[in-house]
Parts: structure tokens; sequence; C-alpha cells
């Protein structure tokens, strides 16, 4: 059997239309206003710059607000706080994001801290990661969030498959590991000093990776039948399409399912951010 797409830009398009029906029926009721989201990009990494505006972009196509805070590349901690708690205490803004990484000079745990829990719409705050993780109310982190929205929606079955995510980052690995868990799932987590990889990858049905590096999970350690969420992307060279963090070419007729590069995960992180900034504006609007 040819393995199912777990196809994130059409699920993520599909989303975007009932979030602009939601974003409508708010409007409606609560006299014309609409969910704002505040994006904070500190600096100028290009990489930084195109996804806060795919970010702003997202807001727009379902009807809702963004409104942009761009800081130099010079910026404190302490300015960069003051930045955050104004936000905080703006009564029109619903959500805060931060894109990450922030310069080497800024305290981005201090600044991620700051963010008031109801508007942690992008899931980055430790109290959020604390909650989530004790199955408390909170939104969860944005990529993570995305690829559970995306193994729902293609009713990938969780509970006692053993998932192995590769990569420990605060806003991926750790909140993923966690959420397959909640998910009933037997998690491994895998990191750089990880002994013997490729044994541990070998035993998994679901496997994650995030380790930010071209093809690094190799197809061999993947066995017949896993599930393969790649959330890694890294542009084509020499005119050669992108790749992710597996060597997904030889896995596309032994594994169950796959999240294609681009178009799986990555489309996910942004709608899973608009998708939990409306339902802010909803519960701080019409008190839900
Ligand atoms: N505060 C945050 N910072 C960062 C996050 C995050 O979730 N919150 N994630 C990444 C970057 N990111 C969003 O910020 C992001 C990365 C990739 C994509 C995406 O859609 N990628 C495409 C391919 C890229 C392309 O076509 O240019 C895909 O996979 O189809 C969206 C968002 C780090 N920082």
């Amino acid at each position: 059997m040819p393995a199912l797409v777990l196809d994130g830009k059409s699920l993520a398009k599909k989303t975007e239309s009932e979030l602009s029906q939601r974003v409508n029926t708010l409007k409606a009721k609560a006299e014309g206003k609409t969910p704002i989201l505040a994006t904070i990009l500190v600096g100028s990494d290009p990489a930084s710059a195109t996804y806060v505006k795919m970010k702003g972009n997202a807001c727009q196509r379902i009807g809702m607000d963004s409104l942009k805070v761009e800081l130099p590349e010079s910026t404190s901690t302490e300015a960069l706080l003051d930045t955050i708690n104004q936000l905080n205490n703006d009564p029109n803004v619903h959500g805060i994001l931060l894109q990450h990484p922030v310069p080497a000079q800024i305290d981005e745990r201090a600044c991620f801290d700051a963010i008031a829990l109801e508007k942690d719409v992008d899931g980055v705050t430790c109290l959020g990661f604390g909650r989530m993780s004790m199955g408390e109310s909170a939104y969860g982190c944005a990529t993570p969030k995305g690829i559970m929205r995306l193994l729902e929606a293609y009713d990938i079955p969780l509970s006692g498959k053993h998932a192995v995510v590769i990569g420990r980052s605060p806003i991926l690995g750790k909140p993923m590991a966690m959420m397959l868990l909640n998910a009933d799932a037997t998690v491994t987590i895998c990191h750089s000093r990880t002994q013997n990889l490729a044994e541990h990858v070998k035993q998994a049905d679901i496997i994650v990776a995030a380790v930010g590096r071209r093809e690094f999970v190799k197809a061999e350690w993947i066995k017949d039948g896993a599930v393969v969420v790649d959330a890694g992307y890294h542009p084509g060279v020499d005119g050669q399409p992108g790749v992710g963090d597996v060597e997904l070419a030889p896995l596309l007729d032994r594994v169950s399912a796959y999240t294609p590069v681009p178009g799986g995960v990555g489309p996910m992180t942004i709608n899973t951010l608009i998708y939990q900034s409306v339902d802010s504006g909803e519960k701080s609007m019409l008190g839900d």
C-alpha cells in the first residue's frame, strides 16, 4: 500500500476557512473587533523575517489583525521585556509571538517567560509547558501542537505506540515528547549525545525528527510501516528541491505515513499559532 501523505499544507488551508468563519462570528458579536496577534522580530535574520511575514499573512487571510513590532539587533533584554510587558497590558492584543532565535545578548528564556500565560499562543513559556505537561489548560507550543493536530486529522493511532523523538529543544523536542506521552505513546527522547541512535530509531513506530541537520536520519534506520514526521527544512542546493532531517526518498514505499518536506510540518506551525490566537481572542472578547 502506498504511504499516507500527512499533508500539512492542505490541512492548514482547510482550517483557515474554518478560522475565517470564527473570526467573522467574533467580529459580529464584538462590535467589529478582531483578535490581534502581536509579532516581535528582533534583528534582521532573513529566515526569521520571512517566518514573521508568513505569520502576518496568515492572520490577514483569516481576517484577523497582526501588530508588527520590529526591534534592532542591538536590543537589550530589558528593552525587550518592556515591550512584552506593554503588549501584556494592552487589552487589544490577544496573542504575543516572539520569533526565535533572538540576538545572543538577549536572555531569550526570560523574555519568553515574560509573556502572559493567556497570550502565550505560541506555547513558549515554562508555565505553559508545565501546565500542558500536567494535562492542565495551556496553549501548546506551535510546532509540536501542529504535529499533534496533523496526526489527529489523519487518525494516526498513538496510544501504546513507541514514539522516538530526535531532538530536545525547548520549543520542539521537549514539548513534543510530553504531548506524545499525554496521548499514551511510549516515548524515547534522543539527542546529540545519544549512543546507538540508529538502534533507538529502529524500535520506533513513530519517528519525530527535529535535529536541524540535513537528512541526518538515515532511511535504513527506519522500520517498515513506521510513521515519519519530519520537522526539519533545508533549502535545496543547485536547483534541487529542499529536504528535511530524514532521508525520505528511499522510504516512500515502505513507511505507512510521512510528512512531506516542504508542505508537512511547517504550514501546521503557522496554522497552530493563528488557531490558538483566534481561541485567545474568543476567550478574551466573549469570555468563552
Ligand atoms: N517563536 C517561534 N520561533 C520559531 C518557531 C516557532 O514555532 N515559534 N519555529 C521555527 C520557524 N518557523 C516559525 O516560526 C517556521 C519554519 C518553517 C515554516 C514553513 O512553513 N516551512 C515550509 C518550507 C519553507 C519555505 O517554503 O520557505 C514548509 O515546511 O513547508 C513555517 C514556520 C523557528 N522559530
